[in-house]
């Protein structure tokens, strides 16, 4: 069987603005799987939550959550001039408003979140039903798919990081601070490690890419490279 009859699903975990989606989305592109955003879930819940007054003095209303999560419905549509997926909450495309600084900022408390976790997997495992998938996020290759065929860690120094993603939103015209963004991602990557539930670690049989010195084409085909070598030996 060749690669385009056998489809796998690719989990690309890691630390937060390391790369993951721009890696994730390149590859399904280039291989024809959908790809999904598992983290643009959390953050459609997290401005759900900021739009709805859930939040109080930076304090979550976890009761009313509760009972509102069956209520907060999220979907995944492509640009039809951009081609890049669009995050849609109830109906509403939310893909700039979920990647401001103060949705970042509150997002990893939602998401440490018991009952947000159980009904976003549900969620994530239903898209992955039929492989042809790669999605990334913080759990993907430990809870969501711990049978993936293909898992990779991400991986680059908080600094870089915190460069790439001050670079991107300042030429989207954003008023940003580059010692914010890298609180930021220290301040997540701490308590996305050290929640409860499914907290981001390696899983154990997932790749290490440290991609700190790669360029966005030189990640592109040391992936391809990957997806090629899971698919030769799960044949
Ligand atoms: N190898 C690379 N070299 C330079 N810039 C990169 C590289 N990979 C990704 N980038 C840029 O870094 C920024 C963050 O990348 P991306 O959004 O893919 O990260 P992420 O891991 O998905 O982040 P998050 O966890 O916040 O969703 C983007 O502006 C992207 O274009
Ligand atoms: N599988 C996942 C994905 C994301 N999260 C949480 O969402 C935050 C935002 O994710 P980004 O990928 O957009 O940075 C992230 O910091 C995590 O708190 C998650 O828990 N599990």
């Amino acid at each position: 069987m060749n690669n385009s009859t056998r489809k796998i699903i690719i989990a690309i975990d890691g630390f937060s603005s390391c790369g993951k989606s721009t890696m994730a989305k390149d590859l399904a592109r280039a291989i024809g799987y959908i790809y999904i955003d598992s983290g643009a879930m959390y953050r459609a819940v997290t401005l759900y939550c900021i739009k709805n007054g859930l939040f109080t003095n930076g304090e979550i209303n976890i009761p009313e959550l509760e009972l509102r999560i069956k209520d907060i419905h999220i979907s995944f549509k492509l640009d039809e001039k951009t081609n890049l997926p669009q995050t849609y909450l109830n109906g509403e495309n939310v893909e700039e408003e979920i990647r401001t600084m103060e949705v970042s900022s509150k997002v990893s408390r939602v998401s440490a979140i018991d009952f947000v976790r159980e009904a976003l997997v549900n969620q994530q495992q239903e898209m992955g039903k039929e492989k042809g998938i790669v999605m990334d996020g913080r759990d993907i290759g430990t809870t969501v798919f711990p049978e993936s065929e293909l898992k990779i860690f991400v991986t680059a120094s908080p600094e870089i990081r915190a460069l790439r993603r001050y670079d991107e939103m300042v030429a989207k015209g954003m008023e940003v601070k580059f010692e914010e963004i890298l609180k930021n991602v220290k301040d997540r990557d701490y308590q996305d490690q050290n929640r409860e539930v499914s907290p981001l670690k390696r899983a154990a049989d997932a790749i290490l890419l440290d991609n700190s010195l790669l360029t966005v084409d030189e990640q592109k085909d040391w992936l391809l490279q990957q997806f090629e070598k899971a698919t030769q030996t799960s044949n």
